[in-house]
């Protein structure tokens, strides 16, 4: 079963006026599990979801690795190795990103295809079954451009899941959805994660939902300021504060 684990983790994004830095004590997450992270806009979200996807390097850590049941691979270094950085990748990974764009020049069924090419893992039928979860299996031969923004997010979900990763990392997957399709999303997305056992985490403000499907709840939130440096630290939430909605 896969294993992800971060200890002591940092990294600081600056410009000329001001600087974040973000801290991860501890964060780890196991196959089977499913954790949503939550926060307000602008306190690093995306920051810890680009680092579990390897997107964005850490500035330093005590331990960041996978375990994937046979070998433990360290994240910390794999961005220097290039084809063990997109081997792994394409292999494990599904990453729905706030934007998730899709090619314009190709189809729904053709955007979810390419996925499934590089993951060595093509499978039409499973691709066809997600769209028809996801409520877009009409439109698999349209194009981006002709989509709503919810449909083109659905489009990127089936995506994402279309090569059985065993790490699925949801960033605000339904933000452009309505409720009745985010919990179809949401249903979709953990019953493919069931399929191969994977770990989710997932970024959203929507307490309730993530409630509701049995999320285990981080939280980021601002530990001090220093000057026009501000700190924030990613811990877990106990289920107290859950309850009055921090
Ligand atoms: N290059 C940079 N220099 C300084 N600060 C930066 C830089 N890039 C990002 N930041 C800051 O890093 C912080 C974290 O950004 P991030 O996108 O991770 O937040 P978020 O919690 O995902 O936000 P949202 O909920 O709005 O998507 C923000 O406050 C942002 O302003």
């Amino acid at each position: 079963m896969i294993a992800i684990r971060i200890e002591a983790l940092n990294k600081t994004l600056a410009d000329k006026e001001r600087e974040f830095r973000l801290a991860v004590p501890f964060f780890s997450i196991a196959g089977g599990e499913r954790k949503a992270i939550v926060g307000s806009t602008g306190s690093g979200k995306t920051t810890v979801m680009d680092i579990l996807a390897m997107v964005t390097e850490p500035d330093d850590c005590r331990r960041f690795e996978l375990d994937d049941g046979e070998e433990l691979i360290d994240l910390a270094t794999i961005a220097e190795r290039h084809s063990a950085l997109a081997r792994l990748r394409a292999a494990c990974f599904g990453y729905i990103t706030q934007q998730s764009p899709l090619f314009p020049f190709l189809t729904v069924a053709e955007n979810v295809a390419v996925q499934q090419k590089v993951s060595h893992r093509p499978d039409r039928a499973y691709a066809e079954q997600l769209a028809g979860m996801l409520g877009i299996d009409m439109l698999l031969n349209a194009r981006p451009a002709e989509l709503s923004v919810g449909q083109r997010q659905r489009a990127a979900i089936a995506r994402a899941l279309s090569h059985r990763p065993c790490v699925v990392l949801c960033d605000e997957p339904t933000g452009a959805l309505d409720p009745v399709t985010a919990r179809q999303a949401i249903t979709t997305i953990l019953w493919a994660a069931g399929q191969t056992g994977a770990a989710v985490v997932m970024i959203t403000h929507d307490w309730e939902l993530a409630s509701e499907f049995k999320f285990e709840f981080h939280v980021i939130e601002t530990k001090r300021r220093e000057g026009s440096a501000t700190i924030n630290v990613l811990r877990p939430l106990d289920a107290s504060a859950r309850e009055v909605g921090l």
